[in-house]
This record gives C-alpha cells, sequence and structure tokens, in this order.
C-alpha cells in the first residue's frame, strides 16, 4: 500500500465549520475479513469474500497466507457488488517467512496456521509487535504438540516448525490480555488432527464480541462449535476437527471504524449514514448505537445504512468497555467534548495494544488543555476547553482518528502521521474530507 507522503508528517485536522450532514461508505470488516482470509484458506475447496478490506492488516494477513501457498485472486465483480478476493487452498508449505507488521490478528492467527505447513515458519514484525501479548498462543501450541523456536519471552520473533499437522485435544490458557488468544486456537482448530477444547483460565477475559464473530464464522463455515452460550461449561470453547467449506462471504462495513464518522454527528450536532450497516452483527462497534446515544445522539436503522443524528448536546458516560475495549480511543475525544465527566472502565488490556492507549489518550487530550487522568483499568475525563497543539498517534490508528475527531471542534489541532489509519482504514483522510464538504 502506497502512503501520500502529505499524510505521513503533520496534517491539520479540519475544523467543522457547522453539522456535518453526510453519508459515509465506510470500508470492510478488519476483523472479518482476516478470519474469513484464514478461513477460506484451510477449507477443502475454493470460497470468494466480497469487499473485502484492503488496509495493512488485511494485506499483511493476505500476503502471508501466499507466502504459505495459498492462491489468492483478486478481482472487480459486476455492477455494485465491489471488488472480490478468491482464495484457493493449497498444502502449506515451509519454510516460509511472515511479516505481521502489528496486526494482532496476523500474529494471533497465524501461528496456528503454521503448525499444519511442511516447514518451518519465521514471523517477525514491527518493533511494537515484540511487545505485544502471544504466550497464550505460544504456550497453547507447544502443548498441543508444536514446536516453536523463540526467545524465551513468549513473544515474536519466533519460528514454528511446522510438521504438517498437529495433534490437538484440551489445553488450558490465560487469555486476559487478548481474546485474539481464544480465537487463534479456535481458527485452526478444525484442523488438527484432535480438534481444539480451549479453556480459559484467567481473570476476565476482554472482547468477547470478537470470540462470538470467531464462533459464528467457523459454523458459517461448517464448524462444529461447542461454547459456554450454547450449554457448555464457562470459558471452555470446543471446535471437533473436521472439513471446512469453501464460502461466499460479503464483509460488512467495519463498525469499529464508522465510529469518527458517527462521533462526527454527536460533536458538531449533524447528521451521518453509513450504508450497509448489518441488522444483526457480532461487531463490537454495534455497541456504538447505544454509547453514542447514551452520549447525547439518536439513531435509527434505515433502509440507507444507520443514520445518526446529534442532537448538539454531548454528554460524558460512565461505561464498562472491556467488551468493546477498540472503541476506547474514540469515545475518550468524543467525553473529552462533553458537557460532563466521563469514566471508561474494563481496558487495562488497550496498555498492550497498538500502542500503551490509555497512557497515549491521557498525554495527548491533557497537552491540548484537558484534564485525563489514568485509572487501574481506564480512564476519567473531566472536560475542559480545549486549545490546538500537534496530537501524536504513536502508530496507532486509532490515536489518530480520535485527534481528527478532536480536531472537529478545536481549532489547529495538528496529526503526526494520519497515514497510519491504513492500518484498517484505507483513505481515512480522503473520506474524512469528503464528509465535511472540502
Ligand atoms: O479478534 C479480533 O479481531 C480483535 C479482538 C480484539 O483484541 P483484544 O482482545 O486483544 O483487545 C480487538 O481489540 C482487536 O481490534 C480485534
Ligand atoms: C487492537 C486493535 O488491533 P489488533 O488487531 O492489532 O489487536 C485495534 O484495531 O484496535
Amino acid at each position: 500500500m502506497t502512503l501520500n507522503p502529505a499524510h505521513t508528517a503533520l496534517w491539520s485536522a479540519p475544523h467543522a465549520s457547522g453539522a456535518v450532514d453526510a453519508t459515509v461508505h465506510v470500508p470492510g470488516s478488519k476483523s472479518v475479513t482476516n478470519r474469513a482470509l484464514v478461513l477460506a484458506a484451510l477449507a477443502s475447496e475454493p470460497g470468494w469474500l466480497r469487499r473485502p478490506l484492503r488496509s495493512r492488516d488485511t494485506l499483511l494477513m493476505a500476503g502471508a497466507l501466499r507466502e504459505l501457498g495459498v492462491g489468492i485472486e483478486e478481482g472487480v465483480g459486476p455492477d455494485g457488488t465491489g471488488e472480490f478476493w478468491r482464495v484457493i487452498p493449497a498444502g502449506l508449505r515451509g519454510p516460509a517467512t511472515v511479516d505481521v507488521g502489528n496486526a494482532g490478528t496476523v500474529m494471533r492467527f497465524l501461528p496456528p496456521v503454521a503448525t499444519l505447513a511442511d516447514g518451518p515458519v519465521r514471523f517477525d514484525g514491527d518493533p511494537r509487535s515484540y511487545e505485544r501479548p502471544l504466550h497464550g498462543v505460544i504456550d497453547a501450541l507447544r502443548a498441543l504438540g508444536a514446536r516453536i523456536d523463540d526467545d524465551g519471552r513468549g513473544a515474536l520473533p519466533l519460528t514454528v516448525h511446522g510438521g504438517g499437522a498437529l495433534e490437538g485435544g484440551p489445553v488450558a490458557i490465560d487469555a486476559s490480555s487478548s481474546s485474539q488468544f481464544v480465537s487463534a486456537l479456535l481458527l485452526s482448530g478444525p484442523r488438527f488432527n484432535q480438534g481444539v477444547e480451549v479453556r480459559h483460565t484467567g481473570s476476565a477475559l476482554p472482547s468477547m464480541p470478537h470470540i462470538r464473530m470467531t464462533v459464528d464464522m467457523l459454523r458459517a463455515v461448517g464448524a462444529q462449535v461447542d461454547t459456554p452460550e450454547s450449554g457448555g461449561e464457562p470459558n471452555v470453547w470446543r471446535v471437533t476437527a473436521g472439513a471446512l467449506l469453501g464460502r461466499d462471504l460479503t464483509v460488512e462495513p467495519d463498525l469499529s471504524n464508522a465510529q469518527p464518522f458517527l462521533a462526527a454527528a454527536l460533536v458538531t450536532g449533524g447528521r451521518v449514514t453509513v450504508p450497509d450497516w448489518p441488522a444483526r452483527t457480532t461487531q463490537p462497534g454495534d455497541r456504538l448505537r447505544e454509547i453514542f446515544t447514551e452520549m447525547g445522539g439518536s439513531c435509527e436503522l434505515t433502509d440507507h445504512g444507520l443514520v445518526f443524528t446529534g442532537s448538539g448536546a454531548v454528554h460524558g458516560i460512565d461505561v464498562d468497555l472491556s467488551e468493546v475495549g477498540e472503541l476506547t480511543p474514540g469515545i475518550a475525544a468524543v467525553a473529552a467534548l462533553a458537557d460532563s465527566p466521563s469514566t471508561l472502565r474494563g481496558v487495562a488490556h488497550l496498555r498492550l495494544h497498538e500502542t500503551d492507549r490509555l497512557a497515549a489518550l491521557t498525554k495527548e487530550i491533557n497537552e491540548l488543555g484537558g484534564d485525563v487522568t489514568e485509572t487501574a483499568d481506564g480512564l476519567h475525563i473531566r472536560p475542559r476547553p480545549l486549545h490546538g497543539g500537534t496530537f501524536h498517534t504513536y502508530e496507532d490508528h486509532r490515536m489518530a482518528t480520535a485527534g481528527a475527531i478532536l480536531g472537529l471542534a478545536v481549532k489547529d489541532v495538528t496529526i503526526e502521521n494520519v497515514a497510519t489509519t491504513a492500518k484498517t482504514l484505507p483513505d481515512f483522510p480522503e473520506l474524512w474530507t469528503g464528509m465535511l464538504g472540502a
């Protein structure tokens, strides 16, 4: 993906001169696209993804699967159906090298896949990827029969010595630092000789909707999955060994990436429509309907999509975000512009996301004149009049979009490296200025 050089330096965040009124076509979901790619690669027949997200994280996933021998053909369908990827599974091969960038989905979902390759698969990535937790996946795969060389920290870089198959079976992990450990083991589980039974043994498990997304997508390709919700034991997921079907899947818009646009309607008292908002979804971004309504807006799901309308007032909120942690930066930005304080709870694990998001939000909002303090598991945000300044983004796409939200209401905010939004949201600056009618 080529980056616009104007966006890697400082970007003047547009200030809204009035209420926004726009329809914004939000690109496909990162979480759905990367699960769909993995499942299609592990299937016993070719499959299709329509309207896949083409962003840094999903291109890294596609590139890694190609490196392992999977065929991925790209094309454009007939009118209105958009781009598609046709995925042609193949015997997975090593030696291979995988660049995970800083994509949690790639660094967690692919080591289990690599155990099925017929040779060594080396995993490496951005400096930050070395600091993100991976022990749940590494320890579990070893317990299930895999040979993995790492430097003993339970993190990247590492080599998975694929043996062509993995025994699988029951395994216990502590996934309190990332739900992606559970998703990773479940996604490849049907291809392990004995399937897999994952038991989470740690403190609270974050991002449950993302685990439900994994389960739903596995079932949609024919896997048998038993879950706590389907009458199983609490914190235990079981996937039966079996072949996966190749399917034809249309990727939903990324509802977490719809957040800055809905926030724009909220903070300017305007209106934003997001077409193709699904009536039923496991995406955590769907919770924005409720959260941003509590913060002062209103929404309606219509034939044209989700229509979100701001009232002109923005209220603070006291909310547990443990299920929807990736929404925290955008909610924090809106909360800094509200008429009352906010408490965001349940998100201690964000300290190990793209950056330490709790520290980064605190520092950057306070440098614009805000009053944010970190708590053990979240943020207290007391709104104050803000002023312009540079909003640093720490190579975190959601920091950049949070800064853009602030810039709508605060003059002279410049955002460092807005191009980092390309991790999951290609062309964000263009979509943003398009929304503002610039
Ligand atoms: O499985 C997924 O697609 C994701 C799970 C969540 O990870 P954590 O549970 O590590 O927060 C989420 O924050 C991330 O953006 C995407
Ligand atoms: C935490 C996130 O990403 P990742 O998939 O890299 O964990 C995110 O997108 O907010």
